[in-house]
């Protein structure tokens, strides 16, 4: 085994991963830095949610390595990966999946109570989050009474109250209308931001590629640096412009999204990007 950088909070190296004998993961390699946004962009079913789920621990590669802050999760048993997912880790699926019976407050509450904080606290931190979230007018409602959107924001919230070390977010955003997504989007990461949490977040949709450090694209399962897809760029045949990196060749830093086209910033660049207009060239709609 081969020890990751110490500035890597997430690192993984030569991913692979099948389900029911499809390739899934094909020699998946990257490292993402303590309180980086990453966006895992590409079509449906290019491997992104099994990713996610390799990255936290969920689901083990059939090959590979995956490490947080410098200890191995793929060698890891399973009660200890669960524990991890729940003291280090946060997840936020495409559907807000927030317990009926109880209100929003309760909801965002939940996970602190189920570590052992007072009722009382748990209250008072899930008041705070809703706060910052613009939806503090929302705690005593239950999830039935709520907009679609205003029930993502409450998962958001559920999600960050424990101050986990990573947030994954699989599609976020995806049962959303346009304008929802961008503020739920921008609700997510600037939380993230103001807090030093790390994302990383899976999304088909291109907008979300703008508002990440970096994004990593995938298409087939493997790591690409530039998808041009018909409609986007008429000039070019999709085909023949997919530049798949060498799986499991290199390190995680060998093909980032940035080293080919330009997007927000290559892996060792760390803080906010200023190209703005790079990070929209290299976004990817599907
Ligand atoms: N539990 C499973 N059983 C069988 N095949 C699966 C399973 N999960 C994923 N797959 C297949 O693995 C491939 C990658 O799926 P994955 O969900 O990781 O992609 P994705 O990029 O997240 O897609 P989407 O945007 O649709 O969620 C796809 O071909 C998918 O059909």
């Amino acid at each position: 085994m081969v020890a990751p950088p110490d500035n890597d909070v997430l690192w993984a190296r030569a991913l692979h991963v099948t389900h029911n004998g499809s390739p899934a993961l094909t020699g998946v390699s990257l490292g993402v830095r303590e309180g980086e946004i990453l966006a895992v962009t590409g079509p449906r079913g290019s491997g992104k949610t099994t990713l996610l789920r390799c990255l936290c621990g969920q689901l083990l590669p059939e090959q590979g390595e995956v490490w947080f802050n410098s200890t191995p999760v793929h060698t890891m048993s399973p009660v200890v990966r669960e524990r991890l997912r729940r003291d280090r880790f946060g997840w936020i699926d495409p559907e807000p999946h927030l317990v009926p019976e109880l209100t929003a407050g309760e909801n965002v509450a939940l996970p602190l109570m189920l570590r052992g904080a007072s009722h009382r606290e748990s209250k008072a931190s899930a008041g705070e989050w809703l706060d910052r979230l613009d939806i503090g007018d929302c705690a005593r409602k239950r999830p039935h009474a709520l907009l679609q959107a205003k029930r993502q924001r409450v998962a958001i919230a559920r999600a960050l109250v424990t101050m986990p070390s990573v947030i994954f977010a699989d599609e976020p955003t995806a049962p959303l209308h346009r304008a929802d997504r961008a503020h739920v989007l921008r609700t997510l990461t600037t939380a993230a931001r103001s807090h030093g949490i790390t994302v990383v977040l899976a999304s088909h949709d291109a907008e979300v590629a703008a508002l990440a450090d970096r994004t990593l694209t995938l298409l087939d399962g493997r790591r690409v640096n530039t998808v041009h897809l018909p409609g986007l760029k008429e000039t070019e045949e999709a085909a023949g412009t997919a530049e798949t990196d060498e799986p499991g060749a290199d390190g995680p830093g060998a093909g980032e999204a940035g080293a080919a086209a330009g997007p927000a910033r290559s892996a060792g660049s760390g803080g906010d990007s200023d190209d703005a207009e790079g990070r929209a060239a290299c976004s990817l709609s599907v």
